[in-house]
């Protein structure tokens, strides 16, 4: 109870729905429950909260379109299905937040694109982008591109990700089940909704252990799973029924609805930890004596005028130490250009970065966000 003002104090969210309830049950897209969500979500987006949704239902959406009755066996079968069910989610979203004058953006993802670190800083980019020009990014995996070895496999999994990926407050999940419950309620009666846990307590495990639906991917493993991941950037989930009236809204306010897993520690505290644990540098950056006071006193990022010289190969999103004049090292960080590109642009005023490599991706050389003083 005590930590449902995280999600009313939540400045960027990520919102997964899942495939049974967009797709009320398989019978096709439930255009009515998608406005309800539009409409509470437009509300959050007019005040000032950034929202990311990812979107399942490609597959069961894909299905209900071409008649098909059970999820087909063959990868290339699903794979079709995601692409002509894919047609219509972006539609139907997109002409929902055009009701409210808002523009939406379809990104799909593989898991390849988060794990390669240069497309991880472009997606995040991307997004960030989108995010401060007001477009609601539409996310979901690139079904017709996946293979078993580089799929996410469900989406609570890739909202985790991508709640990492622009470092979200939380995770909202929204599915079928009114929550976590200690067991699945579809085979007990008596079960009862679990309020509030730290996403590590080992005992959900076992509470989640029974399968997903119909349509869904992973049921409540996944969703306990994705809880865990999104905790490791400090990120709290709540799994809760999409259907409960204005679930959003009221979630917003402080009602304690559905299931509330806590990360075991804050946002920036876990996103440091993180980085402390890459051990291994490509890279030195030496830093003249501006940039290494700047960078002391914290919360600041590093831009190219404080470089003074670059040694080793690295690539954009590797991690580099950064050095004062005597060679100590004062912080670490994943760079935003290549060795050659920083390079090319030390010393030299953001502004200039264009003029030098023909384009700019990122103003500073490495990001607040992306750095740990050591
Ligand atoms: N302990 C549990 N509490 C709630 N639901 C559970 C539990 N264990 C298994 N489930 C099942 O998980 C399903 C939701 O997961 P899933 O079908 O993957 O939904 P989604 O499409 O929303 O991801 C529920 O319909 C429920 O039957
Ligand atoms: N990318 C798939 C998502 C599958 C999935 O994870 O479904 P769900 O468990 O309903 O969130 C689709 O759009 O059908």
């Amino acid at each position: 109870m005590a930590e449902r003002g995280r999600v009313q104090r939540a400045r960027r969210l990520v919102v997964k729905i899942g495939s049974a309830l967009l797709t009320d049950d398989g019978r096709g897209l439930d255009v009515t429950a998608l406005a309800g969500w539009v409409d509470q979500l437009t509300a959050l987006i007019r005040d000032d909260i950034e929202v990311v949704l990812v979107s399942s239902g490609s597959v069961a959406e894909g299905m209900s379109r071409l008649g098909w009755r059970e999820r087909p066996q063959h990868l290339h079968e699903l794979q079709a299905a995601a692409a002509v069910g894919q047609m219509g989610l972006v539609q139907t979203w997109e002409a929902q937040f055009k009701r409210h004058g808002l523009h939406s953006a379809q990104i799909l993802l593989t898991h390849d694109d988060l794990s390669d670190r240069k497309r991880y800083l472009n997606a995040r980019s991307t997004l960030r982008t989108l995010l401060d020009l007001g477009v609601i990014p539409i996310v979901n995996e690139n079904d017709t591109v996946v293979t078993d070895e580089i799929r996410f496999g469900d989406n609570d999994t890739l909202g985790a990700l991508v709640a990492n990926l622009v470092e979200a407050d939380g995770l909202v999940i929204l599915t079928d089940q009114d929550g976590l419950f200690d067991r699945d309620p579809r085979k007990h009666a008596d079960a009862t909704l679990v309020d509030e846990r730290l996403a590590s307590d080992a005992g959900l495990d076992a509470m989640a252990a029974g399968g997903a639906g119909m349509l869904g991917r992973g049921g409540m493993q996944t969703k306990v799973r994705a809880a865990r991941l999104a905790a490791r950037s400090g990120a709290f989930t709540v799994i809760v029924g999409g259907r409960l009236e204005q679930v959003i809204t009221r979630l917003r306010a402080g009602e304690s609805l559905g299931t509330l897993l806590l990360p075991e520690q804050g946002r920036i505290a876990a996103r440091k930890q993180w980085l402390a644990s890459h051990l291994k540098t490509r890279g030195q950056l030496v830093l003249d004596d501006g940039a290494v006071r700047v960078l002391c006193q914290g919360g600041r990022s590093l831009l190219p005028v404080g470089v003074r010289s670059v040694t080793g190969q690295f690539r954009r999103g590797e991690m580099v130490s950064c050095a004062d004049e005597f060679g100590r090292e004062v912080a670490r960080g994943l760079v935003n250009y290549d060795a050659d590109e920083a390079r090319a642009i030390a010393g030299r005023s953001s502004d200039r970065i264009a003029e030098v490599l023909g384009y700019v991706s990122d103003e500073e050389m490495i990001h607040r966000d992306n750095l740990v003083i050591v």
